[in-house]
Formats: C-alpha cells, sequence, structure tokens
C-alpha cells in the first residue's frame, strides 16, 4: 500500500523523470496558482464528504486532497522534512 511518504517518493521521480501523459507532471507545468486552486477545490470537497458522503468518499477525497498538497510541495521545492519539522 502507498503511504504519504512513498508517494512523495514517487512524485518527486515523476517530476525529474518527466513522463509522457503524467497528470503530476502537467500540474507542475501548470504552476503554483492553478496547483493551488486544486488544493482549495480539493479541501471544499473533503468538508462535503465528511459531512454528507460517508467514511469511504471521504477516504478517497481526503487522499486526493494529500496528492494536490504534494503537488503543491514540488512545486515550491519543499522537502517532507520541511513540513515535518512543523508537526
Ligand atoms: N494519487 C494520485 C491522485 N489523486 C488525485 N489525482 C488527480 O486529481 C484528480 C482529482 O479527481 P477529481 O475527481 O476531484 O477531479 P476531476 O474534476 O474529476 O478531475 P480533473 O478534471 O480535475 O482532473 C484526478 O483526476 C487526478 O488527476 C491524482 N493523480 C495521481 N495520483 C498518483 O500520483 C502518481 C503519479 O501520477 P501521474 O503523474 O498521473 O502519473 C500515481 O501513483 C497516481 O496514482
Amino acid at each position: 500500500m502507498k503511504t504519504f511518504d512513498s508517494l512523495f517518493a514517487e512524485l518527486t521521480a515523476t517530476a525529474q523523470t518527466r513522463p509522457e501523459g503524467s497528470g503530476t507532471v502537467a500540474a507542475l507545468d501548470a504552476g503554483t496558482h492553478a496547483i493551488g486552486k486544486k488544493v482549495v477545490e480539493e479541501a471544499a470537497e473533503v468538508w462535503m464528504a465528511a459531512e454528507h458522503e460517508g467514511k469511504e468518499r471521504l477516504a478517497e477525497e481526503i487522499s486526493q486532497l494529500l496528492y494536490h498538497l504534494q503537488v503543491l510541495m514540488l512545486a515550491n521545492d519543499l522537502e517532507l522534512d520541511d513540513v515535518y519539522t512543523h508537526l
């Protein structure tokens, strides 16, 4: 099963190797403004799922939010430790 750290390692490699058809590469090319909008959209979907859609949908929406947060980290040259130091 993927974890937060293993997904970040995968996305870091994806950003470097830039495989064709990667949504991550497309998002990174679109830039921080576009990624930030996606983060806000996914956060709203997390909120709605928590209120109305049940645990399974909530877990799915949270996974998408975590993904987009990681893309935002990569777009801004943040490492996991830059975040973990504040936990
Ligand atoms: N975990 C994810 C992941 N979570 C969410 N997403 C993206 O976020 C979108 C969220 O879906 P929504 O239904 O909320 O959005 P949508 O409006 O239907 O879709 P869009 O029109 O916004 O793309 C998905 O369509 C994906 O584009 C993800 N994209 C990729 N990953 C993983 O990231 C890795 C690299 O992926 P690629 O860069 O695509 O190769 C792989 O392990 C993937 O599994």
